[in-house]
């Protein structure tokens, strides 16, 4: 028997079947991705089954999220029907003050959930559709929501409340924090390794979505995303921190609620800064003026915010890159430990250039006062994980 997990990212779908030994899940049997998630785009469908390693072209159609839906229910009735689905993991963006711990998804829970779509527009409208698909294609399942937000639950409160007054607070107007399910992955990860994990630890998740989280004795105590999806880093297509004020101004300027959100989510970040695209690597390859501004910008909101939680944390003992780009592109790792050195912080320029995600990596030399580590992360492991322990299902591999 096994756990399907299925995580809607913002550009991307990934999706595996965990079998479990133990109440532990084991490394999945099949997994893969939707990339290019773009409306009336090409989208690519790849998946490894065993040792095959397959790749399809799609067309996404004009919701690129429910076509890849459909397609993923189509392979598991191919390709995933030997392996006896027992139960789906999502992961859902939002659990907003409610739900602090993954929790078996009703009717009642979909309907709390629904209102947090406008607090994250790329993600949760989406883990709720993949729920409602999965309740429909393989009814009677039990399906089990999984909190980016659950690992921040414990933010200090310094931390997480805004300086607004006390009846908007209590709304529930706090931060939250997000891409909680990479960093519990990635903590334990860095535990299996031997890194000093429980130490002031940095996490950099750095994909489409990005932020940082300081963690001290494996609790989140710090992060860079708060309310909404947007705060923080500069990211794919979401602008991060930004004045207020602007948002003020583009009221004032007759900017509706719609064409404000398309602007903060969508059309803003390394898109909106290079004007050609929100992926690193076609930044990478550009030699335009504005993408080299693009990459100069994420780069330095990585060191500042590094800096910013540092200090909450009051000093730094170890340092992981992970996400898309935290995973892959080593001259990013570089240039922003470079300007973190007086941190302590020093890498093996060779172990930097090995570390390609395949695998979880220290890349600091051996001068280094902090350790450095590239840890591929995986949501939906860590999603089946907690979901085999929510049902707490018997385990016959
Ligand atoms: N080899 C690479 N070099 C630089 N950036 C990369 C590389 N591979 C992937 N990325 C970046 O990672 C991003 C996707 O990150 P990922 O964490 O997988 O996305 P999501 O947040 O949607 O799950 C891509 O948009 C791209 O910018
Ligand atoms: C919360 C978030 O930004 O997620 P992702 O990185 O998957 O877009
Ligand atoms: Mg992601």
């Amino acid at each position: 028997m096994g756990i399907l997990s299925v995580n809607a990212g913002s550009s991307t779908l990934k999706f595996a079947i965990y079998p479990l030994q133990d109440g532990e899940v084991q490394p999945a049997l099949l997994s893969g991705s939707f990339e290019g998630l773009e409306p009336k785009g090409q989208m690519q469908l790849s998946w490894t089954s065993g040792t095959r390693r397959q790749q399809r072209e799609l067309a996404a159609g004009n919701d690129p999220f429910a076509q890849a839906l459909v397609s993923l229910s189509e392979l598991l009735e191919t390709e995933g029907k030997a392996l006896r689905i027992e139960a789906v993991a999502h992961r859902v963006v939002h659990g907003g003050a409610h739900f602090r711990d993954s929790v078996l998804v009703s009717a009642d829970v979909l309907k709390a959930l629904q209102p947090l779509c406008p607090l994250a527009p790329l993600h949760q409208p989406h883990n709720l559709e993949g729920i409602r698909n999965f309740m429909r294609v393989l009814p009677g399942l039990p399906q089990v929501a999984c909190f980016d937000t659950a690992f921040h639950a414990h933010l200090p409160e310094v931390e997480y409340a805004f300086a607004l007054p006390k009846a908007v607070r209590d709304e529930g107007v706090r931060r939250y924090g997000f891409h909680g399910l990479s960093y519990q992955f990635i903590l334990g990860e860095l535990r299996r390794h031997g890194a000093p994990a429980s130490g002031r630890l940095l996490m950099a998740h750095l994909g489409n979505g990005a932020s940082l989280c300081a963690a001290r004795e494996g609790r989140s105590i710090a992060t860079t995303m708060g309310f909404s999806a947007v705060e923080g880093l500069m990211m794919g297509t979401r602008c991060g921190t930004l004045d207020p004020g602007v948002l003020l101004y583009l009221m004032e300027q007759g900017w509706t609620h719609d064409r404000i959100q398309k602007l903060l989510y969508k059309e803003s970040g390394l898109l909106g800064v290079s004007g050609l695209t929100a992926d690193m690597r076609r930044l990478r390859d550009s030699d335009s003026a504005e993408a080299k501004l693009a990459i100069d910008m994420f780069t330095y909101h990585v060191v500042r915010e590094s800096g910013a939680l540092t200090a909450c944390l009051g000093g730094l003992d170890v340092l992981a890159f992970s996400g898309g780009i935290g995973e892959h592109d080593a001259r990013l790792r570089a240039d922003a430990a470079e300007r973190l050195a007086y941190l302590g912080v020093r890498l093996d320029e060779q172990a930097n250039a090995r570390a390609t995600g395949n695998e979880v990596l220290p890349i600091h030399a051996a001068d280094s006062s902090v350790q450095v580590w590239v840890v591929p992360t995986d949501e939906g492991r860590v999603a089946a994980q907690d979901a085999a322990r929510l049902l707490a299902l018997p385990a016959n591999g």
